[in-house]
């Protein structure tokens, strides 16, 4: 890659008096890129994610936004910028669009707002106050908020949080749709398909530290990523086994079951799978992140 990269984040720590919330992480984004950081609740993405929007104070480590140190971007910085932050404070009194074009207002080139208004699905609720609107159709003003501005580095803290099935696959068309145009994205989420679906990269934090990084497809590595089979047995008992060869597995076991095994399945650890393996094997043998770093 040539082009230098959107977010450097390294040996970045961050303590909130005893605590170790965030211990020596690295990381990078590329410029275009959709990042996503993955973590149980307390690892330290928010607290990560917060530092390089700027709205916190590192305790040790360096970053750099889009070629500046978060601490101290100015007005033109920020306005390269989209955040969605977990919790927004509730702009109750106007309307959908009224909120949309005076946020558009503070940047140099926005989007139409009607055009954002109709990317998050709220086109019949425009002229509605966002007090009266629903949780989860208020997170899509949030998010509508965050693009308007048409940032080039978009943070996205759980955006999806609240919405339905179908609006979470909305929600994830319009995402694309800002990646295919060039926009850099850091995601956190607790809904592991959702990274799947939208990331090129994933970081792993677990305790404040990162415990691994990589393509969707890549983490956790080849041995946790192995095929499983799962098929039944003729004295009726479900068996599982892990191969790298499930077709010559299958074809073993329909010739010795005698035809089509029953309840045959062959699937790969999904994101989710392997990182529900890596949290459980780090709260085995982790500290808290308190005392890691100790
Ligand atoms: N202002 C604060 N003062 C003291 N401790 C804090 C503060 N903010 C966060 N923490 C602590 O830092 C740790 C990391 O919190 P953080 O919010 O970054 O985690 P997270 O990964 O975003 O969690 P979640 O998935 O629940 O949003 C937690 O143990 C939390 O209690």
């Amino acid at each position: 890659m040539t082009s230098s990269p959107a977010v450097v984040v390294d040996g970045l720590r961050k303590s909130y008096g005893d605590l170790v919330a965030v211990d020596d992480l690295s990381f990078e984004i590329h410029p275009g890129e959709t990042f996503s950081l993955l973590g149980p609740n307390g690892a330290g993405k928010s607290t990560t994610i917060e530092i390089l929007e700027g709205y916190r104070r590192r305790t040790g480590g360096s970053v750099s936004v889009l070629g500046h140190d978060p601490g101290r971007g100015g007005a033109d910085w920020r306005a390269r910028l989209g955040i969605v932050l977990q919790d927004l404070p509730e702009g109750g009194a106007y309307t959908v669009r009224e909120q949309l074009t005076q946020t558009a207002r503070y940047y140099p080139h926005p989007r139409e707002v009607d055009e954002v208004i109709a990317a998050v699905g709220l086109q019949a609720k425009a002229d509605v106050r966002i007090g009266k609107l629903s949780g989860g159709q208020r997170r899509r003003v949030d998010v509508a908020l965050g693009v308007v501005g048409r940032p080039e580095l978009l943070f996205l803290d759980e955006p999806t949080t609240g919405f339905d099935p179908e609006a979470r696959r909305e929600f994830w068309d319009l995402i694309r749709s800002l990646a295919s145009e060039g926009t850099t994205i850091l995601l956190t989420t607790h809904y592991l398909d959702e990274a799947a679906q939208l990331a090129d990269r994933v970081g792993i934090i677990i305790g404040g530290r990162l415990a691994d990084l990589g393509t969707v497809d890549a983490i956790g590595g080849p041995e946790a990523r192995t095929p499983v089979v799962t098929w039944r047995e003729h004295d009726g008992e479900l068996r599982r086994r892990s191969t790298l060869t499930p077709g010559a597995l299958v074809a073993e076991l329909t010739g010795r079951l005698g035809g089509e095994p029953r309840d045959l399945s062959v699937t790969r650890p999904s994101l989710e799978d392997v990182y529900l393996a890596m949290v459980a094997a780090s709260a085995t043998t982790a500290q808290p992140a308190s005392e890691v770093s100790r």
